[in-house]
C-alpha cells in the first residue's frame, strides 16, 4: 500500500499556524478590536479526555479525545467527530475555527466547535467503535447538547456512529434528543439529503467557480483526492454534470484513467470492497502523490489537511482547487498559488453544504416534521450558490482571493454580532 509520506518534521505545516495566518490577513484588511482578535484566537472551551474502552480482545484501551468549542458568538457550538490516527489537539484547534468561519459564511446560526479521538478506525470492530463513540459521548455530556454544542459526521465516522452517540446522549437524558446530533440515519430523525450534502456543496462550488474561468463542465477533467464521503459524493455529482474524472484516490492508492472513470462503478466497488478502491481495476494505479500534479482543470481534495504544501505547490497542474477536505491547502503553498495564478475555493465555502444541511436537520429535529429532499436540494444548492458569489465580489471588492475573502465576511460577521451582543 502506498501512503501520502508526511512531510519532513522541519518542513510541517500545521492546521492551526496555517488558519492563524489567513485569519491574520484577512484581520490586517478588515481590522477589529484587540479584545476581539484575542476571543477569536482562543478557544472558548478545549476538552481532553481519557476513553478506556475494552477491545474485542479483552484488553483495555485507553484513546484520548477532545472536543473544541472555538465560538460561541453565532450560537451554539457545531461541527463533526473525527476517528483518524493523526487526530491531536492542534488539528481540532484549527478543524473547530474553520467551523466558526464556514458558519459565518453560509450566514447559519452557529459557533464552530470540533471533536476527535486518536484512533484508527479501520482496524476496529463494529463493536468497538460502537463502545468507544458511546464512552465519548458520555465524557462529553456536560458540553453536548441541542443548544450547546451539536456534533455530526467528520472523518472516520458517519450515520451509525451518530446513531449511537444521540442513543447515548438521550439514555442520559431520560427522553429521545434528536437534535443533539445531526447526520444521523434517516429513521432517527436524520435528513433527507445530508449523507451527499457536503459533496453537494463541493459540485455547486466547482460549477460556480469553472463558470467563472470560462470552463465548461463537458470540457472539465478533474482529479479528487480522498473517496470517502466527501470525495466520492462530490465525484459523482460532477459525473452527473457531464465532467470527467480521471483519478481518484484514497488510503490504498491512487487511480487514474484517462478516458474518465465510472464513478458509480467505483463507488459500488468501494462498497462491497471494505470500503477501500485496493485492487480496482478499471483505472491503472499511480503513486498517490502524483494526483495531485495532474494536468486537469479541477483537483479537488477531499482528504485531509496540508497536502498542498511547499513541498509541491510549485508543481500544481490544475487551473482550479476546490477544497472539499478542511486544510487540504497550507498557508505556504497559498503564496505559490497565487504566483502561478491557480484559484482555490477555499474549504469553509466549497465544503459548507453538510453544515447547511446539518442546519436543516437540527431545524426539523426542534420542528418535529420532515422536508423532502427536493426543498433540501434547492435550499442547499442556493446558500453555497448565493455565498459564493459574496465572496467573490468581496475578493473583488479588496482585490484578494476568495480564501481572504471567505475570512473577511466570517469575521466580520461574528464581529458585528459580538458588537451586538455587547460582548461578554
Ligand atoms: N463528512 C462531512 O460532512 C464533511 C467532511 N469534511 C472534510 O472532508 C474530508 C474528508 O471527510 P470525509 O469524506 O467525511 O471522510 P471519510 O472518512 O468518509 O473519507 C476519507 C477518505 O480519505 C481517504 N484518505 C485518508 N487518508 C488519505 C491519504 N493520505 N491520501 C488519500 N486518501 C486518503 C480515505 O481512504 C477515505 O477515502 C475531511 O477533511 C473532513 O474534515 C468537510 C465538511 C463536511
Ligand atoms: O455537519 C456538521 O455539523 C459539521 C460538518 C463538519 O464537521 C465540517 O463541515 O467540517
Amino acid at each position: 500500500m502506498q501512503y501520502l509520506e508526511p512531510a519532513p518534521i522541519k518542513d510541517r505545516e500545521n492546521p492551526l499556524e496555517s488558519m492563524m495566518s489567513r485569519f491574520d490577513e484577512a484581520v490586517q484588511v478588515l481590522g477589529i478590536s484587540d479584545e476581539l482578535y484575542q476571543i477569536l484566537t482562543i478557544p472558548a472551551r478545549q476538552v481532553i479526555v481519557g476513553l478506556p474502552v475494552t477491545m474485542d480482545s479483552g484488553e483495555l484501551k485507553v484513546f484520548e479525545g477532545y472536543r473544541v468549542i472555538h465560538s460561541t458568538i453565532l450560537g451554539p457550538g457545531k461541527g463533526g467527530v473525527r476517528f483518524d490516527q493523526d487526530v491531536s489537539l492542534n488539528e481540532v484547534n484549527a478543524l473547530a475555527a474553520w467551523m466558526t468561519w464556514k458558519c459565518a459564511v453560509v450566514d447559519i446560526p452557529f459557533g464552530g466547535a470540533k471533536g476527535g479521538v486518536a484512533c484508527n478506525p479501520r482496524q476496529m470492530s463494529a463493536g468497538e467503535m460502537e463502545r468507544l463513540i458511546r464512552t465519548y459521548t458520555k465524557a462529553m455530556l456536560e458540553n453536548f447538547g441541542p443548544d450547546k454544542d451539536i456534533p455530526a459526521p467528520d472523518m472516520g465516522t458517519g450515520a451509525r456512529e451518530m446513531a449511537w452517540l444521540m442513543d447515548e446522549y438521550s439514555k442520559a437524558k431520560g427522553k429521545t434528543v434528536h437534535g443533539v446530533v445531526t447526520g444521523k440515519p434517516l429513521v432517527l430523525g436524520g435528513s433527507q439529503g445530508r449523507v451527499e450534502a457536503t459533496g453537494r456543496g463541493v459540485m455547486v462550488s466547482t460549477l460556480a467557480s469553472m463558470a467563472k474561468l470560462g470552463i465548461s463542465p463537458e470540457k472539465a477533467t478533474i482529479a479528487v483526492q480522498g473517496f470517502g464521503n466527501v470525495g466520492s459524493w462530490a465525484a459523482s455529482l460532477l459525473e452527473d454534470k457531464g465532467c470527467k474524472i480521471v483519478a481518484v484516490s484514497d488510503i490504498s492508492g491512487a487511480y487514474y484513467n484517462d478516458g474518465g472513470i465510472d464513478i458509480k462503478k467505483a463507488i459500488e466497488y468501494r462498497d462491497q470492497n471494505k470500503g477501500t478502491l485496493e485492487g480496482f481495476k478499471e483505472a491503472e494505479k499511480i503513486d498517490p502523490d502524483e494526483l495531485l500534479l495532474l494536468p486537469v482543470e479541477v483537483l479537488i481534495p477531499a482528504a485531509k489537511e496540508d497536502v498542498i504544501t511547499g513541498r509541491n505547490a510549485a508543481q500544481i497542474q490544475a487551473k482550479l482547487i476546490v477544497e472539499g477536505a478542511n486544510g487540504p491547502t497550507s498557508a505556504k503553498a497559498d503564496v505559490i498559488l497565487k504566483d502561478k495564478g491557480i484559484i482555490a475555493v477555499p474549504d469553509i465555502l466549497a465544503n459548507a453544504g453538510g453544515v447547511t444541511v446539518s442546519y436543516f436537520e437540527w431545524v426539523q429535529n426542534r420542528m418535529g416534521y420532515k422536508w423532502p429532499l427536493d426543498r433540501i436540494v434547492r435550499r442547499c444548492e442556493k446558500a453555497i450558490n448565493n455565498a459564493f458569489d459574496h465572496v467573490y465580489e468581496v475578493s473583488l471588492k479588496y482585490d484578494v482571493s476568495l480564501r481572504t475573502a471567505a475570512y473577511i465576511i466570517a469575521i466580520d460577521k461574528v464581529a458585528t454580532t459580538y458588537k451586538y451582543r455587547g460582548g461578554y
